[in-house]
């Protein structure tokens, strides 16, 4: 099959996000989730910020029995020393006096009988230095780094963040997307007509382009030059996504409107099936263009395939690697890479029947598409997996 290798043609679309590198905005760490950090964070602390206790019970110093000496508040260091003999209440996490040789647990100690005011253990092993003590800075110094830039922001690490002093965070700007709907046929809403299609594209691509951490506005305009001119001279997204009109069937509308916009068409054609005449192009102001073909199960290959890689480049990080599966009964395809949808049954990715490039069905119940190998030196399939 003619075509781009669809490795090469990947790591294409990572170059183009690289040299467009997106920028970076501060924004408060309560609306980090799913966000990409653009620079590192670091420790403003040392966590715990001082010696606390694990445990619920009283701080003693030497060996009992202690007399009672009050308790020890919540959230501040006690400004009094704990002499030897003596004990304070502590509660879980409230930071202990200097002085403390360690913790006895609630369930461990007990007044004596008859003296309220004297604590004794009930339990048989001593208190040793530090016990139920969490020392400062044991889980974290001052300075140290805590996530790497790049990284994608989850409730843990915006709780690490923030347990760390942190406020607002520095996250990679949402990349914009034009995505351009194309296609006289294909109808916006209700039962298509015999001949006319229902558009697939405007319910779904715009989630699905969320779920990889991108913003689209979608346009639908009718096949004609004029309006895809405009759309590519007037619009400023980070990228622009089309579908439809990638090969022959409009007469090559996409990559007219590429070149009479003043564009030029970097790529023309993949060794994949589906998804053969994608295209990779570039407008007259430099703004990269992915051109998805119409059929809706080739147009999810081309998107899954070739817009992470791009969005990898363009938040700095290396192209993720894809999962191998290996043992698979899949045929190689020489230069020419297969991707079918697949579920998980047993363990196993099973190759769904509904893998015809205008077909959803399959990808429908799919958990990805499997990669086939290319057959020299390369023999366990790769998997694309879904953003769901
Ligand atoms: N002469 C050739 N014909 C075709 C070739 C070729 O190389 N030479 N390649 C085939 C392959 S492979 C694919 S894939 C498709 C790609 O076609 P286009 O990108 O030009 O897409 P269209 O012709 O516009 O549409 C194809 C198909 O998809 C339907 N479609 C389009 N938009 C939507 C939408 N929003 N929702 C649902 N379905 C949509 C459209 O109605 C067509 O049925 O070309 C082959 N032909
Ligand atoms: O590449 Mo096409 O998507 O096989 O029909």
């Amino acid at each position: 099959m003619s075509g781009t290798g669809w490795d090469e043609a990947r790591a294409i679309a990572w170059r183009a996000g690289a040299a467009r590198p997106l920028g970076v905005e501060t924004i408060p760490v309560e609306r980090g989730d799913g966000r990409r950090l653009g620079a590192a964070v670091h420790a403003l602390v040392d966590l715990p910020t001082v010696d606390v206790s694990a445990m619920d019970g009283w701080a003693v110093a030497g060996s009992g029995p202690w007399r009672l000496d009050g308790a020890v508040a919540m959230g501040v260091p006690p400004a009094q020393r704990l002499r030897a003999g003596t004990a304070r209440v502590i509660t879980t996490g409230a930071a202990v006096p200097l002085g403390t040789l360690g913790i006895l647990r609630a369930e461990h100690g007990a007044p004596l009988p008859g003296e309220p005011e004297v604590l004794r253990a009930i339990a048989t092993e001593a208190i040793d230095e530090g016990r139920d003590i969490r020392r400062r800075g044991e889980e974290l110094r001052f300075g140290e780094p805590l996530i790497r830039a790049g990284a994608r922001l989850t409730p843990p690490r915006l709780a690490l963040a923030a347990a760390a002093g942190h406020d607002t965070l520095g996250v990679l700007a949402t990349p914009r997307v034009d995505l351009i709907v194309t296609g006289d046929e294909v109808v916006a809403a209700g039962v298509p007509a015999p001949g006319a299609v229902r558009d697939a594209f405007t319910p779904s691509l715009p989630p699905l382009l969320g779920r990889l951490g991108a913003a689209a506005t979608t346009r639908r305009i009718p096949d004609r030059l004029d309006p895809f001119i405009d759309a590519f001279a007037t619009g400023r997204p980070d990228v622009f996504v089309t579908t439809g009109g990638t090969a022959g069937g409009h007469g090559d509308l996409l990559r007219r409107a590429i070149v009479a916009e003043g564009g030029t068409v970097e790529l023309a054609g993949v060794a994949m099936r589906p998804g053969h005449p994608v295209l990779f192009a570039r407008t007259s102001a430099g703004i990269p263009v992915l051109g998805l073909p119409g059929n809706p199960l080739a147009a999810f290959a081309c998107l899954l395939s070739f817009l992470p890689p791009w969005l990898d480049g363009a938040s700095g990080r290396p192209m993720a690697e894809l999962d191998r599966v290996a043992a698979l009964d899949i045929p190689s395809t020489g230069h020419e890479r297969r991707l079918t949808p697949f579920e998980w049954r047993d363990g196993v990715p099973e190759p769904s029947r509904w893998r015809g490039s205008a077909m959803l069905r399959g990808l429908a119940d799919a958990d990805g598409f499997l990669v086939s190998p290319s057959g020299d030196g390369e023999r366990a399939a790769r998997m694309l997996r879904l953003p769901w």
